[in-house]
């Protein structure tokens, strides 16, 4: 379980450097095997930094969603971005820290996208219904889009084109738009996923307004009811996410070249639950889409040549 300290001790020994950012390594393969496995397609140095957000990034997810969240208050998540402010200023609070703290000075690392995932994640203490698209866009940036941010300052952009004499005139282009769009691809694609689990919780991320279009109840979301209105309202959904991952993946030729196969990996690798969600024909209430560590696997390769021709 992971648990923000009340009060941390005022001169903590903390780990090393090395041992904070094996802490972070071992934190993502448990918790997210797919992301992981797209890590370690990245250079030593990047693959560090992206373990250290993931695990600051999940740990600020568990206090609104994990075992001990219902002590969770917005004074909680006021402290954990005090923490986030100490750490950018370099002094890390916690042995997870110690790693991020590395990753914030060596890539020189915005502070906004982290406030912003907070912000995020007070959506979550106090909202369990969106009425609109727009509404849930915005969660979804701030719990996901900004994951693309971060990731992106990580994995740099490609600047070789512009010390090309012939490429002189052309701007350097930062895929900003098509990082945060990864983040919401991901993210509407967790959410699908994640409907039975979250109905049971009282909570639908599907906006209201979808709900209604094709004319199916909160009532018959409570009760997990799987009809052609329900197989509709998924299909639309996933179109909806399917243009989020197209999206994205124009911006990847953007990237610095060592970051795009892990990045195409992780699009695939996470787009394949749609998929998966369609073969078990729209039933998220009572399976998890699931895809199989072969199936993930078997995507590799085809990652690496869209990285290598695309
Ligand atoms: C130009 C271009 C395309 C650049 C690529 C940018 C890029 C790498 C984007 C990826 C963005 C990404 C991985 C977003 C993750 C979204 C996500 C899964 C968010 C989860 C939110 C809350 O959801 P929920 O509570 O419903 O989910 P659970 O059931 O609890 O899982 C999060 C949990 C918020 C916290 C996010 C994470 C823990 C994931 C962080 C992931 C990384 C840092 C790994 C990035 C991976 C690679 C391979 C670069
Ligand atoms: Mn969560």
């Amino acid at each position: 379980m992971l648990q923000l300290p009340d009060s941390p001790p005022r001169m903590k020994t903390l780990v090393s450097v090395d041992e904070s950012y094996k802490l972070c390594r071992h934190l993502t393969a448990k918790y997210a095997k797919t992301f992981y496995l797209g890590t370690l397609l990245m250079s030593p140095a990047k693959r560090q930094a992206i373990w250290a957000i993931y695990a600051w990034c999940r740990r600020t997810d568990e206090l609104v969603d994990g075992p001990a969240s219902a002590i969770t208050t917005p004074e909680t998540l006021d402290l954990w971005e005090q923490h986030l402010e100490a750490m950018f200023a370099g002094h890390p609070k916690e042995n997870y820290d110690v790693a991020l703290v590395d990753a914030i000075q060596r890539f020189n690392l915005d502070i906004q996208p982290f406030r912003d995932m907070i912000a995020g994640q007070r959506m979550d203490l106090h909202r369990s219904r969106y009425q609109t698209f727009e509404e849930l866009y915005l969660y979804c940036y701030r719990v996901a889009g900004t994951v693309g941010l971060m990731s992106t300052a990580v994995m740099e952009v490609d600047n070789t084109a512009n010390t090309a004499p012939w490429h002189q005139s052309k701007p350097l282009y930062i895929p900003t738009q098509e990082a945060i769009a990864l983040g919401i691809a991901n993210q509407l694609t967790n959410i699908l996923r994640d409907v039975g689990e979250d109905a049971r919780r009282g909570r639908i991320y599907i906006p209201l307004e979808d709900l209604a279009r094709f004319n199916y109840t909160e009532q018959d979301f409570c009760n997990g009811v799987v009809d052609e209105r329900w197989r509709s309202l998924m299909r639309f959904q996933i179109e909806r996410a399917r243009q989020f991952y197209t999206e994205a993946e124009k911006g990847i030729t953007h990237l610095a070249p060592d970051a795009r196969w892990p990045v195409w990996a992780a699009s695939m690798l996470y787009g394949q639950i749609l998929d998966v969600i369609e073969r078990n024909d729209y039933d998220v209430f009572s399976q998890r889409a699931y895809v199989p560590q072969w199936k993930k696997l078997r995507t590799l390769p085809i990652a690496w040549m869209r990285s290598q021709v695309l």
